[in-house]
């Protein structure tokens, strides 16, 4: 076993609660050995400083489509329905499988950098994905995005199956560190009958399912009109709703779509900056909250938000939560915090999260000596408000140190740039 010993700082702990201690890792198991006194921790074999800053749980981004960080920029300004149908298929209808892993990569190191250590992801050219997860150290689960509307019988078929044998063939891979689910991309662009095979696909590979749901008010109306029920009521029918999947969004909920939920153990991704630019709505995250939902957040992907930066994410969180419940105790630091650390790790499904033996070692380390972050009466209201993805120091996913001092280990950062910017011009040309 060799171990990694992170010193010198402070630690945030399970229960939010700050205290001076080092973290001792076994890199091999990808596991933390310990947290405590640094007096009472035997000396790792490798040393990473803390001193000045808190050690905090990698991030978890827990739904976006990573690839999309080539579209940053590319169309703002316009609702969901016209920015999919107008700009963005169109231009995804143009991507190679090298553009998607030269959007990955950016996506990754972009994330690494902020302190994001895991991430869950919707896309297509999922073996591209995978390889750049694989190459980064990062965290993943994955899948292939379906979508039927527009296609034949045969094509539709065609796409669910490769969500499941996409679903099959990745997961486990990278050491452990990817694992997948089978992705229907929403309920109104399935139809009826691929989302009944995808659950079923899903169940026989033991991967849960994720898709977009109630997101826009346009997306619940159509489902109420054919199907007489609210879009939650249809997702359960179909066999959705069931503890491990997760759903992105849940910003047009009602109260019994939110007891649905609570009753599935099924997870919300809340994605708040996505939903104020594309002028989604109000996620009811306090009430999801209350209710006993596992709510987790997520940047989605980087042309509807336009970082994956999920320090502003939390603050996002809070500030939507708050003026959403109209309440200003609504959405609190703590919960943020919780959000995007046990909530998205939870609702996604992997053992990260947390600062406590036996879980996985993924831990992001922010330097607080800075003039924004001082003084520290709070740091739990820091993190939430005041601390940006340029503060983090190191990241370490998997007892592996994939970030030293603000210096990417694993991808060469200005080589993935510049292949993205260039790869990026030449797709938008054709599109
Ligand atoms: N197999 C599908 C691709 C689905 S991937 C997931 C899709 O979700 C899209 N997407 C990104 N953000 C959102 C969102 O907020 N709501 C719904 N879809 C989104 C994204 O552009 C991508 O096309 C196909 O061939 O078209
Ligand atoms: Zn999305």
């Amino acid at each position: 076993m060799t171990t990694l010993r992170i010193t010198g700082g402070r630690v945030l702990l399970p229960d939010l609660t700050v205290e001076r201690a080092d973290v001792l890792v076994d890199r091999e198991a990808g596991e933390i050995l310990a947290v405590g006194d640094p007096e009472d921790l035997a000396n790792g074999d490798e040393h990473l400083s803390a001193a000045g800053s808190l050690v905090i749980p990698g991030l978890v981004n827990a739904h976006g489509h990573a690839a999309m960080a080539l579209l940053r920029g590319y169309a703002d300004d316009k609702p969901l329905d016209a920015w999919l149908q107008e700009d963005i298929w169109p231009a995804e209808a143009e991507l190679t499988p090298e553009d998607v892993r030269a959007g990955a990569e950016l996506a990754i190191i972009e994330m690494i950098k902020s302190g994001t250590t895991a991430f869950a992801d919707m896309y297509f050219e999922v073996g591209e994905i995978v390889a750049a997860v694989e190459a980064s150290g990062m965290r993943a689960r994955l899948g292939h995005g379906i979508v039927t509307v527009g296609k034949d019988e045969e094509a539709a078929r065609a796409d669910v199956e490769e969500s499941i044998r996409v679903a099959r063939e990745f997961d486990g891979s990278a050491e452990g560190r990817i694992s997948t689910a089978v992705m229907p991309h929403s309920l109104t662009t399935m139809s009826e009958e691929s989302l009944v095979r995808s659950v079923e696909g899903a169940r026989e590979a033991g991967v849960p399912v994720h898709f977009h749901a109630n997101e826009t008010r346009e997306e619940v109306e159509p489902i109420v009109e054919e199907h007489g029920v609210r879009p939650l009521k249809y997702a359960d029918r179909l066999g959705l709703l069931e503890e491990g999947n997760f759903l992105a969004h849940g910003v047009h909920l009602d109260e019994r779509e939110i007891g649905l939920l609570t009753e599935a153990g099924t997870g919300v991704i809340h994605c708040p900056a996505s939903n104020m630019k594309l002028a989604s709505g109000m996620a009811p995250v306090q009430r999801l909250l209350d209710a006993g939902v596992s709510v987790g957040l997520g940047t989605d992907g980087a042309a509807s938000n336009n970082d994956l930066d999920l320090f502003d994410e939390m603050r996002d969180a809070a500030m939507l939560g708050k003026l959403a419940a109209d309440s200003a105790a609504a959405v609190p630091a703590e919960a943020v915090v919780e959000m995007s650390t046990t909530g998205s790790a939870e609702a996604i499904g992997i053992g990260s999260g947390k600062i406590e033996a036996g879980a996985n070692a993924d831990l992001a380390v922010v330097d607080f000596e800075k003039p924004h972050l001082t003084p520290a009466h709070d740091p739990v209201s820091h993190l939430a408000y005041a601390v940006r993805g340029s503060d983090v120091r190191h990241t370490v996913c998997d007892g592996e140190v994939l970030m030293c001092d603000q210096e990417v280990l694993t991808l060469d950062e200005k080589e993935v740039r510049e292949t993205a910017g260039r790869r990026a011009t030449e797709l938008v040309e054709r599109a």
